[in-house]
């Protein structure tokens, strides 16, 4: 399988070259060159395997450059229930994402595919682990040394870290928007002490972390001196791990494969949604993909209206589903790669566009009206949607969901179609929101053991402005 890069403008290369790069050459984002094609029968033969041997029926569509036997051990590696089960040990953990059932509403089912029972609570493990894994074997290959720089609004940044600390030949340099974050996902980064894993708190926002990624990204000369990588989901890697819980929620879901099934997705960077997008592009059949924002709605504004319109650092709202606090979503460019028929050219220009003027519009144009045969719809939900959301759900199903979450249910039940089930992925543990959980229900969030004093352990981290410069110093100071 080769990649190429949505600005068209880039060499194409093999997984494993684009693994540890990130940004293309040309500041595009790589994606396949096709989209393998999954058929019922094959759908069918997967029904009722481990999670790992599922990934590996997915990834190794992807991962051509990886002998079959490394892969599939490396995914066994990564997908145990042992790593899985962090947060909530329970009966069905074999499943690694288990789906559960809230209930039937308006005609038809609505469950809760958990993905955040991995080391660090939230989604990010189910791709991160794996990564962190792969980045070990690919660096072995070479005998190169890696240097990741993130940009994480509270939940990818831990998740790269507990994925990385310890590991040979890679450091992580993370960057989080100062004051931003819950208190519980500043001390899980904060609190790691390890030599390779540093933290830098950046006086701005997500978007503020994540443009200086790529612009050291696009420095050349200095990401090929200091050996720069990424972990965000600017990274196909990150992307294409997502793409299999896809699969393991639909074959939860349903009975035969023929049956279709919605997703709803918390989104910010609409790089999990991406992945959805991914699988729906192989074959899966899934009926509809609800991008679901927070205040900062900037997919749903699009969405709905075929505007594109970045926000401004300071027109970014802190909301109380923290880590959706994104007003450039990355991974839009591979959505609107495919909305173009993957001319690179066409879609270099629009981003252009972004850059210059901070959006798009195609509101006029043919392709908006062709958006519908993607499934794409979306919704937006409020501070006070997510707090009465985590009250209805406690008090009907007995289940306690986190902010995220929540966004996620509110918008999933203003899409329900009826026959046609309705997963929403459960993007993080309600401890890491604790504040919220507490003021939506009177009552603490379930901590796991593994971090009952994850806030009074001593934090080590760096204050740093959002300047690019001052951030390529620190990572040079870094390196030896
Ligand atoms: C808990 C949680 N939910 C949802 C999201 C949004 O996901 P994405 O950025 O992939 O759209 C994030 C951050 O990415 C997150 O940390
Ligand atoms: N929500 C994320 C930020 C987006 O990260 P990405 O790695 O998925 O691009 C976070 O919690 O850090």
């Amino acid at each position: 399988m080769r990649y190429q890069s949505t600005r068209g403008n880039s060499p194409q290369q093999s997984f494993l070259e684009i693994l540890l790069g990130g940004l293309a050459p040309d500041g595009g984002l790589y994606l396949p060159t096709e989209y393998p094609q999954v058929t019922t029968a094959q759908l069918d033969s997967w029904r009722g395997l481990p999670y790992a041997d599922l990934a590996y029926e997915v990834l190794s569509l992807y991962c051509t450059d990886i002998p079959e036997n490394d892969l599939r051990a490396l995914l066994r590696k990564t997908y145990t229930a042992e790593v899985y089960c962090n947060g909530r040990p329970q009966d069905n953990a074999q499943d690694i994402t288990p789906l559960h059932w809230l209930g039937e509403e308006q005609g038809t089912r609505i469950g809760l595919l958990s993905l955040s029972n991995g080391p660090t609570l939230a989604f990010k493990d189910m791709a991160m682990q794996f990564l962190g894994n792969l980045f070990e074997y690919a660096l072995k290959q070479t005998g190169q040394k890696l240097n990741i720089l993130g940009a994480t609004s509270g939940d990818t940044g831990s998740a790269a870290e507990y994925a990385i600390r310890g590991k040979e030949g890679i450091k992580v340099f993370m960057l989080s928007p100062r004051g931003k974050m819950s208190a519980f996902q500043a001390a899980q980064m904060y609190s790691l002490q390890d030599p390779n894993i540093f933290n830098l708190a950046v006086d701005g926002v997500f978007d503020d972390c994540q443009d200086i990624v790529k612009a050291v990204s696009n420095d050349h000369a200095f990401k090929l001196k200091s050996e720069i990588g990424t972990v965000n989901s600017i990274n196909w890697g990150r992307v294409v791990a997502q793409v299999v819980y896809y699969f393991q929620g639909y074959l939860l879901a349903t009975k035969t494969s023929t049956e279709k099934v919605s997703f709803t997705v918390p989104s910010g960077n609409f790089g999990n949604i991406c992945a959805g997008h991914i699988a729906r592009m192989m074959g899966l059949p899934i009926a509809h993909l609800v991008a679901a924002t927070n205040e900062n709605d900037v997919l749903d504004e699009f969405f709905r209206t075929g505007v594109y319109r970045a926000r401004k650092s300071a027109e970014t709202l802190h909301t109380s589903s923290p880590s959706m606090d994104i007003s450039k979503a990355s991974n839009f460019e591979r959505f609107v790669y495919d909305l173009l028929s993957q001319d690179g050219k066409a879609t270099a220009e629009m981003f252009k566009q972004v850059d210059a003027v901070g959006g798009f519009d195609i509101s006029k144009e043919a392709i908006f009206k062709d958006i519908g045969k993607y499934g794409f719809q979306s919704g937006r939900s409020s501070h006070q949607n997510r707090i009465e959301t985590i009250q209805d759900i406690d008090q009907r199903y007995g289940v306690m969901i986190d902010t995220h979450t929540a966004d996620g249910v509110k918008v999933a039940r203003d899409h329900l179609q009826a026959g046609i089930p309705m997963i929403v992925l459960e993007t993080a543990l309600p401890i890491k929101f604790e504040e919220t959980i507490e003021l939506a229900l009177g009552r603490p969030a379930e901590c796991p053991a593994a971090f009952k004093d994850i806030k009074s352990k001593p934090q080590r981290v760096e204050n740093i402005a959002a300047d690019v410069m001052q951030v390529k110093a620190f990572i040079t100071a870094h390196l030896t």
